[in-house]
């Protein structure tokens, strides 16, 4: 019998990046998933099957025996693919003290990949869940984060924060400084999100971040401001002042760009939402390109990026009150 997870993206409202280094974010769950539905085979193989908005469906096939994909799509695009599905699975065979397990895996997403609202997250998340299960081991929520969160830090050469992986997990709105992870009480913000449709390599990006750091100390100070402008829109939140977080938004997205992480497009999409009368914008997750979200109370910053030749697509974007789940 096959078993299925499924786990939300999400958006930033505040932190990402400067979370990687300690300070504190504010990422929420949005209502977009990824399903994954693992079933055990009894050859010790792994067979993955991959269908995504962004990407053509594809089919990778390997066992142990032999580790070569047989697929007739680009070798680096299905090994950047399938990293986080591999750690996964690796995860949950450790979990459950199974490591020779085999599966068929089965991944399904209305997340866009690479673009900001944490599908690797969500997949991984969906992935240790459902493969867990599948060997008869019940993971707690904050454990599937825990899990997931040293996949995406191993598979993001040992750079990562528990920020997306804790989101995924547990849904809602969450904060995440360090290793101290938890959700909070947060209404439903009216997020709108604009994608340029093109992706980004979050290994990369926030790769790019630390040397940057390490060459300036004004990119220590900007990092360090990010964790200030969270924490005051801490307060924001708490009081549901939307002005003030859309606010603190730009500002954010100012000190990202200063970071060296944002993007023609997201500058574009950005103005865009500004112009159309949202209360703030910024980019959400690694940036490079990807996705902007906006406060958007009455549907202006959401026409102004349908109208926007940077905006590939401009949707609503629903809190998930719900993380990980089995469907
Ligand atoms: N539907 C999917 N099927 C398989 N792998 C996926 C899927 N969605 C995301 N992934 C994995 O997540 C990676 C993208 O993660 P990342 O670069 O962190 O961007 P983001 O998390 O912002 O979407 C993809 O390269 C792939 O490994
Ligand atoms: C840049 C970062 O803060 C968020 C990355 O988000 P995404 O993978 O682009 O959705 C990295 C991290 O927190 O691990
Ligand atoms: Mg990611």
């Amino acid at each position: 019998m096959p078993t299925t997870s499924s786990a939300p993206g999400k958006v930033y409202l505040f932190g990402e990046h400067a979370v990687v280094y300690g300070e504190p974010a504010v990422p929420c769950a949005i209502e977009r998933r990824a399903t994954v539905r693992v079933e055990e085979r009894d050859d010790g193989r792994l067979r993955v099957s991959a269908a995504d908005l962004s990407l053509d469906g594809f089919t990778v096939e390997y066992g142990a025996d032999d580790g070569v994909p047989n697929v007739d799509v680009p070798t680096a695009l299905v090994e950047a693919a399938m990293g986080y599905v591999d750690a996964a699975v690796a995860s949950a065979r450790d979990a459950a003290d199974r490591p020779d397990a085999g599966f068929d895996v089965t991944i399904e997403s209305d997340i866009p990949l690479g673009a900001g609202l944490g599908s690797s997250a969500a997949v991984v998340v969906a992935g240790v869940d459902a493969a867990a299960r599948e060997l008869g081991v019940e993971l707690a929520p904050e454990t599937v984060a825990e899990r997931a969160y040293e996949v995406e830090k191993a598979v993001q050469s040992g750079e990562a924060s528990r920020a997306d992986t804790f989101c995924s997990a547990m849904g809602g709105a969450v904060r995440v400084e360090g290793s101290d992870c938890r959700t909070l009480d947060a209404p439903d913000l009216p997020f709108v999100v604009g994608y340029d449709g093109t992706s980004h390599d979050t290994g990369d990006l926030v790769a790019g971040v630390r040397a940057l750091r390490e060459q300036y100390d004004f990119a220590r100070d900007t990092v360090e401001s990010i964790g200030d402008l969270v924490r005051r829109g801490e307060d924001a939140l708490r009081e549901g002042d939307v002005e003030e977080l859309g606010r603190l938004m730009d500002v954010d997205h100012g000190l990202l760009a200063a970071l060296g992480v944002s993007a023609r497009s997201l500058d574009e999409m950005v103005w865009a939402a500004r112009d159309g009368g949202a209360a703030g914008a910024k980019l959400t997750g690694a940036g490079g390109g990807g996705c902007i979200v906006a406060l958007d109370r009455d549907d202006g910053a959401e026409t102004a990026l349908s109208l926007t030749p940077a905006c590939e697509e401009a949707f609503r974007a629903r809190l998930a009150d719900e993380g990980v789940r089995a469907e």
